[in-house]
């Protein structure tokens, strides 16, 4: 991926198989973030494929990998702030009836019952991301870590099979840290593939089998975490950065 002169994401070449939780790590400005832009849509790579479940999404726009099972989150999260907890997560519903001024007029009872359907799925992910008691409080009253589970249960609500998490422990206080681990590593048990961008090293080491390291925009190393924090190249890396 290219911006002007500067090559953001060069030659990378990753591959996240079904169910598998791999972390995505590197020093700031490695190109971590232009890479999900690129998997999840929303920035068309100047050359290069994405390839999901065999076919090509390169031109596919973020909507519409969506719809083929591939969701992403943010490093900041953007709710409604004037919605509720609850109404958030309900915009995360694809396929809905409502929408159509077809159905609505000529099948109000499928669009109470996709409706319905929905609420209960929304209230179910809200019970199992811990937010439930909040289900009727406006968005903004909810703490960064919070507005972290209310995104992924909005992203949940669609179903993906792939899941891009853009630092979900970033700005999170530790007993809810814990807590978001946890519910990642349910949904990864579920069968879901994750692709996890994170700066904990702690957090992706508990979580991850497999890291790929970035710098510069281009593959330093992939391996065993443990193995990986080792590397003197991903070592020199890092400290390039904090120089
Ligand atoms: N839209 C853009 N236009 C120009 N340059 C960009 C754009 N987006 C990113 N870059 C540059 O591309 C490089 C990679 O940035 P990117 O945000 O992908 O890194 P990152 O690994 O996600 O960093 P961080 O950990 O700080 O979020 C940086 O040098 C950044 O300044």
């Amino acid at each position: 991926m290219q911006f002007q002169g500067l090559k953001a994401v060069d030659g990378i070449s990753l591959a996240l198989a079904p169910g598998e939780m791999l972390g995505l790590i590197g020093p700031n400005g490695a190109g971590k973030t232009t890479m999900f832009n690129m998997l999840a849509g929303s920035l068309v790579p100047t050359s290069g494929q994405i390839m999901l479940n065999g076919q090509d999404v390169t031109k596919d726009r973020p909507e519409q990998r969506l719809g083929s099972g591939l969701g992403r989150t943010f490093q900041i999260p953007r709710p409604f702030a004037e919605m509720t907890v609850l109404e958030n997560v309900l915009t995360g519903a694809r396929d809905q009836a409502g929408e159509s001024v077809f159905h609505t007029w000529f099948s109000p009872r499928r669009v109470a019952r996709e409706e319905h359907q929905n609420v209960e799925k929304a209230r179910h992910l809200l019970d199992f991301l811990l937010l439930s008691r909040l289900e009727g409080e406006p968005a903004r009253v909810l703490s960064g870590g919070q507005r972290k589970l209310l995104e992924l249960a909005r992203l949940l609500m669609a179903d993906p099979s792939v899941l891009l998490l853009d630092e979900p422990a970033a700005g999170v206080n530790p007993s809810l840290l814990e807590v978001i681990m946890e519910r990642i590593q349910a949904l990864n048990a579920q069968g879901k593939a994750i692709l996890l961008i994170e700066h904990n090293m702690d957090m992706v080491s508990r979580m991850c089998s497999r890291v790929f390291v970035m710098a510069a925009g281009r593959e330093l190393a992939q391996g065993a975490p443990s193995d990986v924090i080792r590397d003197p190249r991903v070592i020199q890396a890092y400290l390039g950065d904090a120089a």
